[in-house]
């Protein structure tokens, strides 16, 4: 069976570990691992820009820079013209390679000299500065020379070697800026700080340079997989032809207080288009009016303080969109939390849970979608923890409350309480950076819950098809697409086998 190697995201630790022991498997030294990540970055290069280009290395000491200074020679050969700036290289390998194009009469700029004029007439920049070996936050001179290779970000075209340098490879946070490049060649496998949170500003394409290793090393399991398309057609599977309403499940959801109706009514359409059998929403009697109107085939129920009627029938809950934080909230939020059944807990029924927990009855499943906001509160730390090591958070949520969760933003990530495994979401499009995405994708699960998709892949199937209508959306413009204009892509994605023209 072959591997998608693509689909798997290891940590720098797991990188670091699984590749020695790949090399040993494969007979490979460590020297020759660094010809061919040079050698595979130079492919990058001659993709984009053909001989006799003008290429600029920036090399720093560890073997990131000896990655960077193989480069150089190997480029030389291939008859790019070469500038090399560098810090003294510290690894052996480092050294070696260093010596090598001194050897071959290469000169070399001190890191600390580089400056604008330098790159003049540059067609490329390399970023070998730090890979997946920084180990605190960048100074100076590095921090300065980031700074000055993104300010050229126009006039050439930026590769980073392995991870840009100032990102930190396992969160994906710069360390305090990272390179903006335009291509990314990682070597060996991906890693976790290059796919979520902040990193989707810094890589680039991002292209996967396996180093002739990958079958020994792709037997270390991953820290995360990625959501694909073939996840969501397996559990997307056309209807039976006679199949009713009762075969798809009903969804409650409960939400839509005074002056929120809007939240409540994107998650209600959400799950009708996502294929619900029925929908209800539990709203305060001043959004009842708005939402009935809004979308005919809800049945929307003014709701003072009792749900028994309407959690007696539902299949499946979903709490949270427009709900508030008044005391008519809460009083819904401590039903809600005794009812067996998967529930998906949203926005303020987050914020509620934060407050004051309740405990998890056996008989149900609850699903957590937070933002990061709603992640640091469900923590008590700060959004700036959460986004400073989103894995973490997501693991914590996890563990702390035994819900399957969905931490929210680019690089969606997706864990169950009770499997290793972790999914990341590598679709999905600034487009979805408005108020109420998120009801939508909230709605989504609904349905999906409803329809039966097992508790350890709906969430994952759920961020990607929101992910990707927002993709779909976004084809229209970025700017000014509105959830509502989700749920027409929703339809089309919830439907795979009938081929329709989705763009996924
Ligand atoms: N191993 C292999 O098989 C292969 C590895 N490959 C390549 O090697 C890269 C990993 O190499 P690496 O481990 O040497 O790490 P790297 O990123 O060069 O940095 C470490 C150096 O930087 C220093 N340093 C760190 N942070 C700093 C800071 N903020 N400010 C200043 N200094 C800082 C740190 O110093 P220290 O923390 O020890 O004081 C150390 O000297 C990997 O990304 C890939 O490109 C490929 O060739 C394929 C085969
Ligand atoms: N830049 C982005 N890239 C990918 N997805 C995004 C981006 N910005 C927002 N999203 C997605 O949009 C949704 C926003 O949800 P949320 O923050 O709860 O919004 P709201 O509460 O206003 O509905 C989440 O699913 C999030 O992952
Ligand atoms: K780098």
């Amino acid at each position: 069976m072959s591997i998608d190697l693509t689909s798997m995201i290891y940590t720098a630790e797991q990188v670091r570990v699984g590749e020695q022991e790949a090399a040993v498997a494969c007979d490979v030294s460590m020297a020759q691992l660094m010809q061919r990540a040079a050698q595979a970055c130079l492919g990058a290069i001659q993709a984009q820009q053909p001989v006799p280009a003008s290429l600029l290395i920036v090399c720093g000491p560890g073997n990131n820079g000896g990655d960077g200074w193989v480069l150089a020679r190997l480029a030389q050969h291939a008859g790019y013209k070469v500038q090399v700036a560098a810090t003294a290289p510290r690894s052996n390998l480092a050294v070696l390679a260093a010596q090598a194009w001194r050897d071959q009469g290469g000169l070399v700029l001190e890191l600390e000299s580089l400056s604008a004029g330098h790159f003049q007439g540059v067609d490329v920049v390399v970023d070998a500065m730090f890979g997946n070996g920084l180990s605190r936050d960048l100074t100076a001179p590095f921090i300065d020379v980031v700074e000055l290779i993104n300010r050229h970000e126009d006039d050439c075209w930026i590769l980073s070697i392995d991870v840009p340098t100032g990102l930190d490879s396992d969160t994906g946070v710069a360390k305090p800026t990272a390179v903006q490049a335009n291509c990314t060649v990682t070597m060996i496998a991906l890693k976790v700080g290059l796919v979520t949170g902040e990193a989707v500003d810094y890589c680039g394409d991002i292209v996967l340079a396996d180093l002739g290793i990958s079958r020994a090393f792709f037997r270390t399991p991953p820290t995360l997989r990625v959501i694909q398309r073939n996840l969501v057609s397996e559990h997307l599977q056309r209807r039976r032809n006679s199949s009713h309403k009762g075969n798809y499940g009903h969804v409650l959801i409960v939400g839509g207080g005074a002056g929120m109706s809007g939240a409540a009514l994107l998650a209600g359409r959400a799950a009708l288009r996502c294929g619900a059998g029925k929908v209800s929403i539990a709203c305060h009697r001043d959004s009842q009016l708005a939402i009935a109107t809004a979308q005919p085939e809800l049945m929307v129920h003014a709701v003072a303080d009792d749900l028994t009627a309407l959690l007696d029938v539902a299949t499946t809950v979903v709490i949270g969109p427009g709900l508030g934080q008044t005391a008519w909230a809460r009083t819904l939020v401590e039903q809600v939390a005794k009812w067996q059944g998967p529930v998906v807990w949203d926005a303020d029924a987050l914020n509620s849970l934060a407050v004051a927990p309740f405990s998890k009855p056996t008989e149900s499943d609850w699903l957590f979608t937070p933002h990061p906001g709603e992640a640091a509160r469900l923590l008590g730390c700060t959004t700036q923890d959460v986004a400073a090591n989103r894995f973490q958070a997501l693991t914590q949520i996890c563990q702390n409350f035994q819900a399957y969760t969905l931490l929210k933003g680019a690089g969606t990530l997706v864990k169950s309480p009770h499997q290793n495994d972790a999914w990341v979401c590598r679709r999905g499009s600034p487009a979805l950076a408005v108020g109420g995405s998120g009801d939508v994708l909230s709605g989504v699960i609904g349905a999906l819950l409803a329809q039966k998709i097992p508790l350890e892949q709906v969430l994952a199937i759920a961020a990607w098809l929101h992910a990707v209508a927002g993709e779909n959306a976004a084809q229209r413009g970025e700017r000014g697409t509105l959830p509502s204009d989700l749920m027409a892509e929703l339809r089309a994605l919830v439907n795979p086998h009938q081929l329709l023209a989705t763009g996924a």
